[in-house]
This record gives structure tokens, sequence and C-alpha cells, in this order.
């Protein structure tokens, strides 16, 4: 046994979180996909059968109310919440990142009122929302300033109205400085829209602490929800008065059911939904929530950093000098809960490396991305996705 394989044995006996893996339908493969597609609970098929058969099939209409179907969606905004450090009444779930990427930002800019007229953008951004932040700045009549988040702070200024920023960048995994830029955003008086999509459920996001303004995220990376779950909306209680929804349909109405030609937006985080809920993966991702019970994001966040630091040094060892560099900064204050090591031919490299039982995806132009989810990745996994690696480019 190398040493490696040793220090990962030590350390999957050491750690807290093991026992979670046995909440997730896996087999044999090494699965470092997470941070695109999360694994599916196990608890998951159980409840959707329920919903479909009991809910839908034998109550049918009558599940608006008696199932919770209605309500569904500010109930398990509010059990996200506690993961990315909200209160409650501030979140809402429906629709996808992008759509709720849209109606925050337009929110902000509305907000932000007269005399302020950029959106300023990262621009490393995962594509979408550098597409709706075009589309959001020319309707709202903004200009749209696309920035690397090093260089956001030096342009901000009094005809700032909205930043919209990435928690983590979806492609090197780096870890923006949340707190930092929330505040270099407020001390110009404009308002910040982050992205948690790569975040949340992987470290601590600490959202009311740090005065965020708004905050959109999706729920099927490390809150495995599946394929298509639903996306989130947060917005400050303070601010739920003045968000000015540039999608108000009739969900968001104070009273639904009056059917009234005038626009009435409701109190709190409903004034952020759309239209009917898409239940079936609403109910399916607030099952796969049940496996947060009981465990804390610090918990998950010393995890994932032990895991990433590990896979780190595995490939260090294993892998010939030269092969591949990583994108991922080594600092933690800096890091997601992925490694991007940049590598020729990174195509075809995860092509064999998913036939050799590790799975990671491929980020053009020349990226190996391994997202790290520690509810069901061991530090043996991490051990034998470098040593695979290594195999391949030796
Ligand atoms: C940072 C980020 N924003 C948005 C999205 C996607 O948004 P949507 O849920 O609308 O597909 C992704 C991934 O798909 C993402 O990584
Ligand atoms: N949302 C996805 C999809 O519908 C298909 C394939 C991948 C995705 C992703 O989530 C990609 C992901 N946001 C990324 O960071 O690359």
């Amino acid at each position: 046994m190398s040493d490696l394989t040793a220090r990962a044995k030590e350390l999957d006996a050491a750690d807290e979180l093991a026992a979670k893996r046995a909440e997730f339908v896996l087999d044999d493969v090494v699965y470092l996909d997470g941070n695109s597609l999360g694994a599916l609970p196990a608890n998951v098929p159980d409840r959707v059968a329920d919903v479909v058969g009991r809910q839908w099939g034998a109550l049918r209409i009558r599940s608006w109310e008696e199932s919770g179907w209605w309500t569904a969606p500010e109930r398990i905004g509010d059990r996200i919440a506690p993961l990315v450090g909200a209160a409650p009444g501030q979140i809402v779930v429906g629709d996808s990142t992008s759509v709720n990427v849209f109606k925050a930002l337009v929110a902000a800019v509305r907000m932000a009122g007269e005399g302020r007229d950029e959106i300023v953008v990262d621009a490393t951004t995962f594509p979408t929302d550098g597409y709706i932040a075009e589309s959001a700045a020319r309707m709202t009549g903004c200009r749209l300033r696309p920035v690397v988040p090093s260089e956001v702070a030096s342009v901000l200024g009094d005809r700032t109205a909205a930043v919209l920023l990435n928690h983590v960048d979806y492609r090197t995994g780096r870890l923006h400085d949340l707190p930092a830029l929330t505040a270099a955003v407020h001390a110009a008086g404009a308002y910040v829209v982050w992205d948690l999509c790569h975040s949340a459920g992987a470290l601590p996001v600490g959202l009311d602490e740090h005065g965020v303004d708004l905050a959109v995220g999706c729920t099927y990376k490390y809150l495995n929800g599946g394929p298509g779950s639903p996306a989130y909306l947060y917005v400050r209680s303070d601010l739920q008065p003045r968000f000015d929804s540039p999608l108000p349909g009739w969900n968001s109405h104070a009273e639904p059911f009056g059917m009234r030609p005038e626009y009435e937006p409701a109190p709190g985080a409903p004034r952020g939904r759309v239209g009917t809920p898409d239940i079936l993966s609403m109910l399916a991702l607030e099952a796969a929530l049940e496996v947060w019970d009981g465990v804390s994001v610090e918990s998950v966040r010393a995890k994932s950093l032990a895991l990433t630091d590990f896979f780190l040094e595995c490939v260090e060892r294993y892998v010939p000098e030269g092969a591949v560099e990583s994108l991922t900064p080594v600092a933690h204050e800096e890091r997601g809960s992925q490694v991007a090591l940049r590598c020729q031919g990174a195509d075809a490299v995860m092509k064999r490396l998913v036939e050799r039982g590790v799975v990671g995806d491929y980020r053009a132009p020349d990226v190996l991305r391994f997202g790290f989810t520690p509810l069901y990745v061991g530090f043996a996994d991490v051990e034998r996705a470098a040593r695979v690696l290594g195999e391949l480019l030796s």
C-alpha cells in the first residue's frame, strides 16, 4: 500500500461526514461532477412516486392546498436559507438560475434609480449570466461593463446601478471575496447580485451577515436537487418592499386568486415568484434537501478543503511534472470546492478518465474540472482519481 493510499484510509476513517455517502445512490465510479449535476439522494425516488401517485393521482387538485403545493416555493426557500446564511422569509424557489438572474438584475437597476445607468458584470462569468446581463442592460437603458473580478472595485462609481458577480468561478474554482466586494458595491451606492451556483452547499455564504442585496443559485449541483431542479432567488428582507419584478406573474400577486386586472405585489419572498411552480421537480428537491438534516455547512467546508488539498497533493505525486497546471488557487480563502487542471488534449483525457471510472468534466478550451461534493466523495476516491490521471498522462 502506498503512503497516499494509507493516508486516504486514515482520512476516511476520521471523516465525520463519511456516513452521509450511504444516503446517495452511487456505484463504484469516482463521481467528481457534482458541481454540474449532484448525485441522487436515495430518498428521492419514493418521494417522487408518492407525489405522482398519491398527491397528483389520487388527490389531484386538492393537493395545491392539502399537499402544500402552493406554498412549496417559499417553504423550500426556507429550507435552503440556513445553507446560505439567510434568515427565513427571504428565499423563494422557482424558475431557472438564468431567469432569476434576470429578475434580480433588473430589480436591482430599478432600485438604484435615476442617474445610475451602468451594470457591471464579471467578464469571466458562466456565459448565461453575461448574456442575461447584456439583455437586462439593453432593456433598462444601461451600459454594460464586463470586467474581471479583480478590477470590479476600481470601476465602481456614482453611475453604477448594479453589479452581478459569481461567488465561485465555474471554470477555475476561484472563490471571490463576497464580504469585501459587497462592501465595495455598497460604498458606491449600488446593489449587488451574487450567483451562488458553485458555492451553495459547498461552503458558508453568509448572505445576511454580509448584507448581500440579492442572490440567485441553482439547486442541481451541491444541493442535489436533480436535473433541471428549480433555482432560487434571495431578496434581503428590507429590500423586499422595493423589489419591482420585471416578471410580475400572477403567482407573485398579493391576492393571486382575486384574479384582479391590477397588479399588486405580494409582500415578502413570494414577490419573486412568477407562474405556476414546477411541483414535481420542486418536491424532488425538497426530499433531496433532507440529506442536510444535522449537517453543518462549516463541516462540509472543512472536508471540502481537505479533499481538494489532498487531491492537489496526490496530483503532484502521481502526475508527471508539467503535464497539468492547476488553475485553482492554493490559498483556502480563494478556493471553492473544485480543482481545475489545465492540460493538453483535456477533452480526450477526460473521456479516457470517464472510461476508467473517474467522472469529472471538460471545460473548453483546455480544462479538466473536478468537483468535490463532501457529502459523498471520500479520500480514497480522491487518491484513485489522481492515480488514474497520473497513469493516463505517464
Ligand atoms: C454560475 C452559473 N450560473 C448559471 C448557471 C446555469 O443557469 P441555469 O440554471 O439557468 O441553467 C450555471 C450552470 O449551469 C452556472 O454555473
Ligand atoms: N446546467 C447544466 C445542464 O443543464 C447540462 C449540463 C451541464 C450543466 C451545468 O450545470 C454546467 C455548469 N453550470 C458548469 O459550471 O459548467
